[in-house]
C-alpha cells in the first residue's frame, strides 16, 4: 500500500480481490480456452500448473506475492514459454476476449480505472507474447526483472 496526500492506494492485486480471484479467473479462463476453436489447438500440450502459473505471474506484476518468480519461474523463463509459438492477432485477440469475458463472470472490480489499467497491461503482455512468439531464438537477460504494472494516468481506483 502507497499513501497519497488523502488516501491510500491498494495495489492492482488488492484491489482485484487478492489471489483467489486470480487463481479462479485463470482456472475459468483457461476452461473457456479449451472450449474455443481458435485457442485450443495452442493450448491443447499445456501443463497441469499452466493455468496456476499465470495466475501467480500477473498476480505477482500487479502488486501481489512473488508465487512466481521465487518459486516457479523468471521474467525470463515467461517469455522464453512463447518463443517459436507463433502466435497471431487473431490468437492475441480472442485470448483477450475470453479473458475480458471470465473476469465479467467474476465480477471482477469494474470500475474505469481498475480496468484501463487491466486493458493496458493485458494489451502490453499479449503484444510482447505475439512479438517473442515469431523469433526462433531469444536474446534476452535471463535475470531481467519482473514487470511491475500499476493504476497508470487515473492513479487509483475509483472513488465517485
Ligand atoms: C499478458 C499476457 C500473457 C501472460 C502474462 C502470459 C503468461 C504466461 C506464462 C506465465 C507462461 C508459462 C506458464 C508455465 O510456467 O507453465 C505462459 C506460457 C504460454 N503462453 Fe502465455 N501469457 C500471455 C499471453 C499469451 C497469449 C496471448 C498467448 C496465445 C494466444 C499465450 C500462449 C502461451 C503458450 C502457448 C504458452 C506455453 C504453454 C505450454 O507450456 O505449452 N500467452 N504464458
Amino acid at each position: 500500500m502507497e499513501a497519497n496526500n488523502h488516501r491510500t492506494i491498494p495495489s492492482l492485486f488488492d484491489w482485484a480481490g487478492g489471489m483467489p480471484v486470480f487463481v479462479k479467473l485463470f482456472d475459468q479462463f483457461y476452461d473457456r480456452v479449451l472450449a474455443d476453436d481458435i485457442l485450443e489447438p495452442v493450448f491443447k500440450h499445456m501443463s497441469a500448473q499452466h493455468r496456476e502459473h499465470v495466475a501467480h505471474f500477473v498476480a505477482e506484476v500487479f502488486g501481489g506475492p512473488k508465487l512466481y518468480s521465487e518459486a516457479e519461474g523468471s521474467h525470463f523463463s515467461m517469455v522464453q514459454k512463447h518463443v517459436a509459438k507463433h502466435l497471431t492477432q487473431q490468437h492475441r485477440k480472442r485470448w483477450i476476449e475470453l479473458l475480458l469475458e471470465t473476469a465479467d463472470s467474476l465480477q471482477l472490480p469494474d470500475d474505469p480505472e481498475f480496468r484501463s489499467a487491466f486493458m493496458a497491461y493485458l494489451e502490453w503482455g499479449t503484444r510482447i507474447a505475439v512479438l517473442n512468439s515469431n523469433l526462433e531464438d531469444l536474446d534476452m537477460d535471463t535475470n531481467a526483472p519482473m514487470p511491475k504494472w500499476d493504476w497508470g494516468v487515473p492513479g487509483g481506483p475509483y472513488i465517485g
